[in-house]
């Protein structure tokens, strides 16, 4: 979609991620949050596991706090870790009290072996490489929620997942997409120059896939659980 103002870096990625991106993107999970006929024992499972997603998602972003090489690396990187935790983390505590799933229960629930595989790849990523693996890694998640809630559009407040759905449409959230697009084309340039000519293109568009991979394995899991 040319549309979407997430950088060039995560343009050229998310080409080069082939059909897995739409797989992702496209899931019949997210048809199905769309409009409106996902099960609510699919969502809550899914939102459950991904409440302890984010958790392990917020510590591999402050990683990247540690592995920032300029200011503006670590003031994105801390800016998305504030997001994660004190914003988006907010519905899933939310929709889950409204349900009578306390905080305390999400933050013990089970996790399961789709959520931990994706969120310690991203770690290991960090913890092997250097800081764009991590990025490569870290962003088919930020934007490919950016992408999901602006193609779901917008819908009635009575909407079933109106409340999923505009937390990614929102313009806090695509700003958090806008602002880490724009710090990754920075990263990328700084370290590499051209990333289309860099012998490392490969490596980071294989990280990009897989994490892509890993978010189709995600939406599974929410139906194949509930
Ligand atoms: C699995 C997954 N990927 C991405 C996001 C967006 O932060 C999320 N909440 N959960």
């Amino acid at each position: 979609m040319s549309t979407l103002n997430y950088g060039e870096t995560f343009a050229l990625w998310r080409k080069g991620a082939g059909a897995a991106w739409g797989d992702y993107t496209r899931h019949s999970f997210v048809q199905g949050l769309g409009d409106g006929t996902l099960p609510r024992a699919a969502f809550l499972h899914y939102l459950v596991q991904d409440y302890v997603f984010l958790v392990h998602f917020s510590r591999a972003w402050s990683l990247a706090v540690v592995k920032s090489e300029t200011m503006d690396e670590m003031k994105i990187c801390a800016g998305t870790v504030d997001a994660l935790v004190n914003h988006e983390m907010d519905l899933h505590v939310k929709t889950c009290a409204a349900e009578g799933i306390s905080q305390e229960t999400l933050f013990q629930s089970r996790e399961e072996t789709a959520n931990l595989a994706y969120t310690r790849y991203v770690m290991d990523a960090g913890v092997q490489g250097d800081f764009l693996d991590m990025m490569a890694a870290l962003a088919p998640c930020v934007m490919g929620y950016g992408e999901i809630g602006l193609n779901l559009g917008n819908v009635a407040a009575d909407h079933p997942y109106a409340d999923w759905i505009n937390t990614y449409r929102d313009p806090e959230y695509q700003s958090v997409c806008t602002s880490v697009g724009q710090m990754i084309d920075g990263a990328v340039t700084r370290r590499l120059g051209d990333l289309k000519t860099s012998p490392r293109r490969d490596h980071l568009q294989g990280r990009f896939t897989k994490a892509t991979e890993l978010e189709v394995g995600f939406w599974q899991m929410g139906l194949d659980g509930a």
